[in-house]
């Protein structure tokens, strides 16, 4: 079993032995947490993905709570150890929880939070820059400027795609789709089309009101629509997101075949998770159809990416940073250690893990609960009153 070799501790003499496997930005997290009788220990290993071997040598005899990264795989041989080591308290650092085998830790009644609502509009904010980006070829003309290819204005230079009055197509309406929705009529003036597989009420009663409001000025009103199929939203638009969760019905939703069915001059962006695109169909797409354009913040097999991909200058890359703006991921941090601090005290489950803000306020003791515990009702937890 490899051996960590490197942990930092904090409140040595607390009751509560709480690890993290990675060290995460802020302090308040830790503040929280010694508060309130835990010590603290971080896992300080220099190597970015650990093993679940790496995790089994931190948990050790004797472990109250782990709080843990999406890069890790969180199943039966994690959370029979935790269990074995007195633990019943997990939470991701992350929304998305499809690294954690939630069956598993209901099998030994362990908690498994995650951390919504505190990342949505950060995340969607990157989904707009790289629908930006491409839209733009920002990264390709920033490359050519640096190497110094730049001899005058030309009328055929980056010529690229406007946005305005054109369709954005969303996939997966929840939080974060919604919020890039938003960011993208609003901001830009364009029509919506959206599938989920429930009905975003508040997101049409906003496209809506501003639709209204750009007519009452004079304007050309944008408009929306709920598709009844995913592949209308691939045909329509020319901008699409994806923004679903990661599970079996997701599971290379973007394939050779429905790539083929989007418009020549679409624009694809994924901030979701890797394999909701099939990896290998898009970089043969991109190929093929060199007006084609991808943003991704997220690839098939993370850290990388499939061959021929990162030769393509039609797609936009960056390394898994949507969720990457301070106050996003000092809020993650708090909300992952106070859903373990709230399972190890007893404390009921937040009853609207949407609205997570009672828990960011720095100047207020957080509310006695749990902010998100996905498998609360598996196990038996009580939802909070407040
Ligand atoms: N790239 C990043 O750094 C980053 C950051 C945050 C979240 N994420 C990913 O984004 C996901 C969404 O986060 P969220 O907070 O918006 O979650 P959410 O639960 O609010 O939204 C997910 C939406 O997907 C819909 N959906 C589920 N299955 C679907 C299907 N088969 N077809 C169409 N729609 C479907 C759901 O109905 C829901 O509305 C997370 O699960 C995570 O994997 C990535
Ligand atoms: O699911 C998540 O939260 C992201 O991928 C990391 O922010």
């Amino acid at each position: 079993m490899a051996k960590p070799v490197s942990i930092e501790v904090w409140n040595p003499s607390g009751k509560y032995r709480v690890i993290s496997t990675k060290p995460m930005p802020g302090t308040r997290w830790i503040r929280l947490l010694t508060d309130q009788d835990c010590r603290v220990e971080i896992c300080t290993l220099k190597n970015t993905i650990l093993s679940v071997e790496d995790i089994l040598a931190l948990i050790g005899d004797r472990c109250d709570g782990v709080i843990g990264q999406l890069t890790e795989d969180w199943g039966e041989v994690l959370f029979s150890a935790l269990s074995r080591a007195g633990g019943r308290a997990f939470s991701n650092m992350a929304v998305g929880y499809n690294n954690v085998d939630v069956e598993a830790a209901n099998k030994y009644g362990v908690a498994v939070g995650n951390t919504p609502g505190v990342l949505t509009e950060t995340t969607a904010e990157l989904a707009a820059s790289l629908s930006l980006a491409a839209a733009r070829r920002i990264v390709e003309a920033d490359e050519f400027m640096r190497a110094g290819l730049y001899d005058g204005w030309l009328p055929n230079l980056f010529v690229g795609n406007l946005l305005k009055g054109q369709t954005v197509g969303v996939i997966g309406a929840g939080r974060i789709g919604s919020a890039y929705a938003r960011m993208m009529v609003e901001g830009f003036k364009m029509n919506l089309i959206y599938y989920d597989l429930y009905q975003a009420t508040r997101l049409e009663k906003f496209v809506t009101a501003y639709g209204q409001f750009l007519k009452a000025n004079g304007e050309q009103p944008v408009t929306w629509k709920r598709a009844s199929s995913m592949d209308e939203v691939l045909q329509e638009a020319d901008v699409i997101s994806l923004h679903p969760i990661l599970d079996k019905t997701t599971y290379h939703l973007i394939n050779k075949e429905r790539l083929s069915n989007m418009k020549k001059e679409a624009i694809l962006i994924n901030c979701s998770r890797g394999p909701v695109v099939d990896e290998v169909a898009l970089v043969e797409h991109l190929k093929v159809n060199p007006m084609f354009r991808v943003g991704l913040d997220v690839f098939e097999d993370e850290p990388h990416m499939k061959p021929g991909l990162a030769d393509m200058k039609n797609a936009v890359v960056v390394p898994h940073i949507a969720s990457a703006s301070k106050w996003t991921r000092e809020g993650m941090a708090t909300l992952a250690a106070l859903n373990v601090l709230g399972k190890i005290k007893g404390y009921p489950v937040w009853s609207n893990p949407n609205n997570v803000e009672p828990f960011l306020n720095e100047n207020s003791p957080p509310p006695a609960a749990s902010p998100s515990i996905v498998n609360a009702k598996a196990i038996g937890l009580t939802a909070s009153k407040l």
